[in-house]
C-alpha cells in the first residue's frame, strides 16, 4: 500500500506546513507531502518546503485574467502530482466551485474561528470586538460555500483580558499545529471521509463543530 499523496497550498509562512512536515519526519503524519505550491511569491512557506526537499512551486495569482483561469492552472499543477489529499494551509484564494468540485471530498482548510462563527478574514479581532470570551480553530473539508464546509475537529480557545489579535493568534496557533496533523492523518488512515455534505470519523458523522478540544480547563 503506497502511503496517501499529499499537495499543500499556501500564501505565506508556513508554520501549518512545518507541523504537518514534522508530523511526516516523525512517522505521525500517514501520508508523504509530494508538493507545495504558493500563490505568493517570496514566501516563508516555499522556503520552508524547499528547507525539508519537497518540490515547492508558486503559482502567482496575479499573473492571470481571472480566478477561473488561476483556479485551472492550479488545478492541473496540483493534478501532476496525483494527489490523494489537497491541504489548505493558510492558502489565501477563494476557490470556484468548478475547483473544490474537483477536490471534494480530498481537500481540507484550517480557519481561524469556531466556525460557523466568523467565516472569512480577520476572525480573531471580530471575536475581540464581539466581546466573546473564547475562540479557537476549525479543520474542515472546503466546499464551494467559503468556510462553509463540514467541520472536522476544532480546538476552544479561551480570551484573556488584553488579549490583542496577535496574542490571540498566537495561541490559537499552537492548536493549529497540533489538530492539522491529527486531521490529515485520520484522512491518511481511512478514518476520516466526506459523504453526502457530512463528515465522518470512523463511520460515525461529525457533529456541526466536528471533534472538539477544549483547551480551557
Ligand atoms: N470555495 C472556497 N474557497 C476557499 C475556502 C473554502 O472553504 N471554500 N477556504 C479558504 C481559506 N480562507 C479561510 O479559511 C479564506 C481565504 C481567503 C479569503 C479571501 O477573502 N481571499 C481574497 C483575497 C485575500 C488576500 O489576498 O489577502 C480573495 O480570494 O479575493 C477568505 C477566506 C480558501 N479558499
Ligand atoms: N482564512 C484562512 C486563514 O486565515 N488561515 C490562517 O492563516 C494562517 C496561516 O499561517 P501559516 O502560514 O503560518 O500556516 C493560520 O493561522 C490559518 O489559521
Amino acid at each position: 500500500m503506497t502511503e496517501p499523496r499529499i499537495v499543500v497550498l499556501l500564501s505565506g509562512s508556513g508554520t501549518n506546513l512545518q507541523a504537518l512536515i514534522d508530523a511526516e519526519a516523525g512517522g505521525e503524519l500517514g501520508g508523504k507531502i509530494v508538493g507545495v505550491i504558493s500563490n505568493r511569491p517570496g514566501v516563508k512557506g516555499l522556503q520552508r518546503a524547499e528547507a525539508a526537499g519537497i518540490d515547492a512551486q508558486l503559482l502567482d495569482h496575479t499573473g492571470f485574467s481571472s480566478r477561473d483561469a488561476f483556479d485551472a492552472a492550479l488545478q492541473s499543477l496540483i493534478d501532476q502530482y496525483r494527489p490523494d489529499l489537497v491541504v489548505l494551509a493558510g492558502f489565501m484564494r477563494i476557490l470556484t466551485p468548478a475547483f473544490t468540485e474537483h477536490y471534494q471530498g480530498r481537500m481540507l482548510n484550517i480557519h481561524p474561528s469556531l466556525l460557523p462563527k466568523y467565516q472569512g478574514l480577520h476572525t480573531h479581532q471580530r471575536a475581540l470586538d464581539a466581546g466573546d470570551d473564547c475562540h479557537g480553530v476549525t479543520v474542515h473539508f472546503v466546499t464551494a460555500e467559503l468556510d462553509g464546509g463540514p467541520a472536522v475537529i476544532q480546538a476552544i480557545v479561551p480570551i484573556i483580558e488584553g488579549d490583542t489579535a496577535e496574542s490571540l493568534s498566537a495561541r490559537v496557533q499552537v492548536q493549529e499545529h497540533k489538530i492539522y496533523p491529527m486531521a490529515v492523518r485520520w484522512f491518511a488512515e481511512g478514518r476520516l471521509k466526506y459523504h453526502q455534505g457530512k463528515a465522518w470519523l470512523d463511520e460515525q458523522s461529525l457533529s456541526v463543530e466536528g471533534f472538539q478540544i477544549d483547551t480551557r480547563h
